[in-house]
């Protein structure tokens, strides 16, 4: 039966990569129709609102969500609810996409590009898997008040709340743990625990379900000790597994040691297989309209669409293989270019992929 992809391109950058993706999947002649709806800034300024009722159906109906980017620093002093961020935060809560999976790999014709030596670098494989749904991303309480204690009481303030559920930690901890039977059956869990009750909770909860696994190795690990073992030493590090605001800053730092932002694809998954696939960076909007962006991990996440939601891991292979294939052959976007290397805009990185596919 023929599936359906909602295609959200997003705002700055989002419709230039998207647009690369596009072509890849249309040049694969899959069984697919997809269909395009606003999303973000440019959602807000058709529709007065970020996740327009349509679009929000429209990712619902769907068997996955191909998202761009969004946010636009014209749209940062809106209401909260209002900004385009608020668009990807709504989409994952609605479509319950709790798991976040976050691969971090450097290519080895892109180990030059990378922020760290050589050494540290070549070959690295790691995998993040950020829990996306909870956190103090969604606790509540959280607002403005006027302060109404402490040494600051009669103060404005503002606060958030960092919350998790045992069940809400231990299905992602299952997520994690069966990643890592995937793969070197090694897992180290970020957390705050020698602070943070929330990451005592997550840390006993870890634990209580690492008794399922045996063969997986589990190791905790401080989110501030993490960001550094991920400079000093990364290939140490196999499977991560974290919470919600941890996972997004950690994906960052990681996305560095591959070369570039624009390398990082992504996938937000539910317990139905459904999901979104974005790259981990944003709208970029200081090189948007320029067609200069990498597109590569936009290309990549839908590769990840391919073989995660939509059942079609050959044609995931035959991308993910091209991908491969252009960069051995020299091409390079702006940010991942260097002394000898082809230097390709966004639309022409999107073309090399596709006379790759084989
Ligand atoms: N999932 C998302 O849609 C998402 C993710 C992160 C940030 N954002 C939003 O994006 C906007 C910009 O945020 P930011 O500047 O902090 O982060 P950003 O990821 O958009 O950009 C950070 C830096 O990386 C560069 N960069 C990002 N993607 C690139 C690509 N594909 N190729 C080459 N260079 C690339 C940018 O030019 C910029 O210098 C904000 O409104 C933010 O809230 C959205
Ligand atoms: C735009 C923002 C809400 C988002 C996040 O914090 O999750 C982004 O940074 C990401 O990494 O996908
Ligand atoms: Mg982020």
């Amino acid at each position: 039966m023929t599936k359906k992809v909602a295609v959200l391109a997003g705002d700055g950058i989002g419709s230039e990569i998207m647009a690369q993706a596009l072509k890849v999947l249309k040049a694969l002649d899959l069984d697919l129709v997809y269909e395009e709806a606003l999303v973000g800034g440019v959602a807000y300024a058709a529709y007065g609102h970020p996740l327009p009722e349509s679009t929000l159906k429209l990712a619902k109906e769907s068997d996955a969500v191909l998202f761009g980017a969004v946010g636009d620093f014209k749209y940062d002093n809106l209401e909260r609810h209002l900004r385009p961020e608020q668009a990807i935060l709504g989409l994952r809560k609605a479509l319950g996409l709790f798991v976040n999976l976050r691969p971090a790999v450097c290519y080895k014709e892109l180990t030059y590009a990378s922020s760290l030596k050589p050494e540290l670098v070549s070959g690295l494989d790691l995998l993040i898997v950020r829990e996306l749904t909870g956190d103090v991303y969604f606790g509540q309480p959280r607002g403005r008040r006027i302060s109404p204690d402490g040494l600051f009481a009669g103060s404005e303030e503002g606060f958030d709340t960092m919350r998790y559920s045992k069940p809400e930690v231990e299905r992602i901890a299952h997520v994690a743990f069966k990643a890592a039977q995937g793969r070197g059956k090694h897992l180290t869990s970020v957390d705050k625990a020698n602070v943070l009750e929330t990451s005592q909770l997550w840390r006993d909860t870890m634990n209580r379900v690492a008794k399922e696994y045996p063969d997986v190795t589990l190791e905790h690990m401080y989110v501030d000790n993490a960001a550094m073992q991920l400079v000093r030493a990364p290939k140490k590090l196999d499977v991560l597994v974290t919470g919600n605001l941890f996972g997004d800053i950690l994906s960052d730092e990681a996305a560095m040691l591959t070369g570039s932002i624009g390398m990082l694809a992504s996938a937000a998954l539910n317990e139905k297989k459904q999901g979104l696939f974005e790259p981990s960076h944003g709208s970029a909007p200081d090189i948007a309209g320029q067609n200069i962006a990498n597109p590569l991990a936009q290309i990549l996440s839908a590769a990840m669409m391919l073989r995660y939601s939509l059942d079609m891991p050959e044609a995931a292979d035959k991308i993910e293989k091209a991908v491969k294939r252009v960069l051995a052959e020299g091409y390079r976007t702006g940010d991942i270019w260097s002394e000898g290397c082809k230097k390709v805009t966004c639309s022409e990185m999107g073309d090399a992929v596709v006379a790759a596919l084989q």
